[in-house]
């Protein structure tokens, strides 16, 4: 780990030094506050939070098993779905009854998988787009159009220093739907970035991206959090987990179940019995590279003598 990254972890790891390993725990200095936060779907609770902070200037990772309520916790974070009950706050301002777009202008963003639509558009109308919807475009229509023109000056010229930084210039027009996985959750990771959030909040970063990439995606991730971010970030994936986040928070049947750094929560008996309970797919021990390796190889003879 290059030293000054190293000083950036060892900042974020200070500054949660004295905070307790419980649900709920107060954190030094807060960017955001949930407070009772209920979401109902019919006869299923499928969130219920009670108190969450969460830390500013540090990664901080979501995790639970499957239907855990983590993408429905990330929706009513960001204004996406409506609570039923419950407050939320950022940087101390009520988030009640403000906008998706208006969340953004806050300065807290979400990526987003790419759509079909999306995907019919190239790079670069990609990341223009994702400073105009989160500007509330037609407030440039009509009359101030001479405006947007220089506003859309500005947005093409961060989209091109952003597709520089996360090695993508050279498919600016290309269509985004030809990138491969790993590139377009960098692309969704650029256009999260062309608002300059303070909070950047990723929905499975590592999903379907091959071995290669992972490490220049959480290279990238942990910049953010190098120049002053905050990262919040569902996963399913444990070694990065494990490898870049500072605080862990773990949810199971709607609830925050464990908060604590990685080491703790890892072999926390709780999370251990919710992942278990689920029968979720993600072991989080430690297995042994060489066990793996083997049950890999028997996998693939098994599957040669199978079509043999
Ligand atoms: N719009 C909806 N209508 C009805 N039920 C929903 C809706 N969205 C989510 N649920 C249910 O709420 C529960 C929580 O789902 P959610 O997608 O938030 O879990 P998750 O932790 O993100 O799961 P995964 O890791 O599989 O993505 C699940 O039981 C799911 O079926």
């Amino acid at each position: 780990m290059p030293a000054d990254l190293e000083k950036s972890r060892g900042a974020a790891a200070a500054a949660l030094a004295d905070v307790a390993h419980e649900p709920g725990a107060a954190k030094p200095d807060p960017i955001v506050v949930v407070d009772n936060i209920t979401r109902q779907f019919g006869g299923l609770k499928a969130v219920d939070v009670g108190h969450l902070e969460i830390q500013r200037g540090v990664i901080t990772a979501l995790i639970g098993p499957n239907g855990a309520g983590k993408t429905t916790f990330f929706n009513l974070l960001t204004g996406f779905d409506t609570p039923d009950t419950g407050e939320r706050y950022l940087n101390g301002k009520s988030l009640k009854r403000v906008a998706a777009y208006k969340v953004a202008k806050l300065g807290m963003v979400r990526t987003f998988q790419l759509t079909k639509v999306l995907s019919k558009l190239t790079v670069l109308e990609n990341m223009r787009l994702g400073a105009t919807s989160q500007l509330g475009e037609r407030f440039w229509a009509g009359p101030l159009a001479f405006l947007w023109s220089g506003q859309e000056k500005a947005n093409t010229e961060r989209a091109r220093e952003l597709l520089r930084r996360f090695k993508l210039d050279a498919k600016e027009n290309d269509f985004a739907g030809s990138l491969s996985g790993g590139q377009r959750k960098l692309l969704e990771m650029a256009r999260a970035l062309m608002v300059e959030p303070e909070l950047v909040m990723l929905d499975e970063p590592m999903a379907g991206v091959n071995p290669a990439l992972k490490q220049s995606l959480l290279g990238h991730v942990k910049s953010l959090r190098d120049e002053g971010m905050t990262v919040l970030f569902v996963e399913h994936d444990m070694d990065m987990v494990r490898d870049i986040s500072d605080w862990v928070v773990v949810m199971a049947a709607g609830a925050v179940i464990a908060e604590g750094p990685p080491h703790s929560i890892m072999s926390d008996q709780r999370v251990i019995d919710a992942y278990l309970g689920a029968h979720h797919d993600t072991d989080i021990s430690d297995l042994d590279p060489e066990e793996i390796l083997a049950e890999a190889e028997a996998e693939i003879e098994a599957e040669k003598e199978g079509n043999a």
